[in-house]
């Protein structure tokens, strides 16, 4: 609870998401409306809830992958200042997602052939750091989360499940975002796995990185976390 007097990077305020089934009936689904939470700078924020209640959306809403029907989504931008994510220009989001925002996903999405020690480092080499130091970081990251060597220079799309959700951590822990966004980060992992992603994510945080992570593992996540937020279906 080191947060308790830090103030809010994030107020999501009304946020509201509908889909519309074009491919089936043009039915709309609604997973959420009127929902409303503020994080703390440098606090984990756990959001949970039913299956289908809307988690993960709503961390897509936050990366702006999901554009919103409803509400805002305030968040405390060092470059920009205050800006609402859910309606701000295209090129604040690209910026933010290059340097302040990172979403990490429980599937893996790479180009084909490029080698995983090269998805690893790309976000810190897009970001203008020389490609050799970002290459040494990225292996100082597959290494700490247990990836062989061997396995650097293939692609990740020939990795199992659990070294693919590794490799997405590594990649995101990497770029040391101000909010880091994780989606179910310990699902595909070993008991070994899961104590090394959640010291990485205790030691983020107490570098006043803002963790907000959707997970079902609530044993794992729920001692550590500073706010729960509990969607209603
Ligand atoms: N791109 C999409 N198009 C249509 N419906 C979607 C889309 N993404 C999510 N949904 C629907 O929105 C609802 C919420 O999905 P979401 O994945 O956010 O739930 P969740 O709470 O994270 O679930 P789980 O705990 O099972 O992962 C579901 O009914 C889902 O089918």
């Amino acid at each position: 609870m080191h947060t308790i007097d830090a103030p809010y990077i994030l107020n999501v305020e009304n946020l509201g998401k509908q889909f519309q089934l074009h491919l089936v009936d043009g039915r709309i689904i609604t997973p959420f409306i009127d929902v409303t939470f503020n994080v703390r700078q440098g606090s984990l924020f756990m959001i949970s809830g039913k299956s289908g209640a809307g988690k993960t959306t709503i961390l897509k809403c936050i990366y702006r992958t999901y554009l919103t029907n409803q509400g805002h989504i305030w968040y405390d931008s060092e470059e920009f200042g205050t800006v609402d994510i859910a309606s701000a220009d295209e090129n604040i989001i690209s910026r933010l997602r290059e340097q302040e925002l990172g979403f990490c996903s429980q599937f893996l999405k790479v180009l084909p052939r490029v080698p995983a020690l090269d998805v690893t480092a790309e976000p810190l080499i897009r970001r203008g750091v020389p490609r050799n130091e970002a290459l040494e970081e990225a292996s100082r990251w597959l290494a700490r989360l247990q990836i062989e060597e061997s396995r650097w220079l293939a692609s990740p799309l020939t990795f199992s499940g659990g070294e693919q959700q590794r490799l997405n951590l590594a990649r995101a822990f990497i770029a040391e975002p101000r909010i880091l966004l994780l989606d179910e980060p310990t699902a595909s992992l070993d008991a070994v796995s899961k104590s090394i992603v959640l010291d990485m994510i205790g030691e983020a945080t107490a570098k006043g990185v803002t963790i907000l992570t959707v997970s079902h593992d609530i044993a794992a996540i729920q001692d550590l976390a500073d706010d729960t937020f509990w969607l209603e279906v």
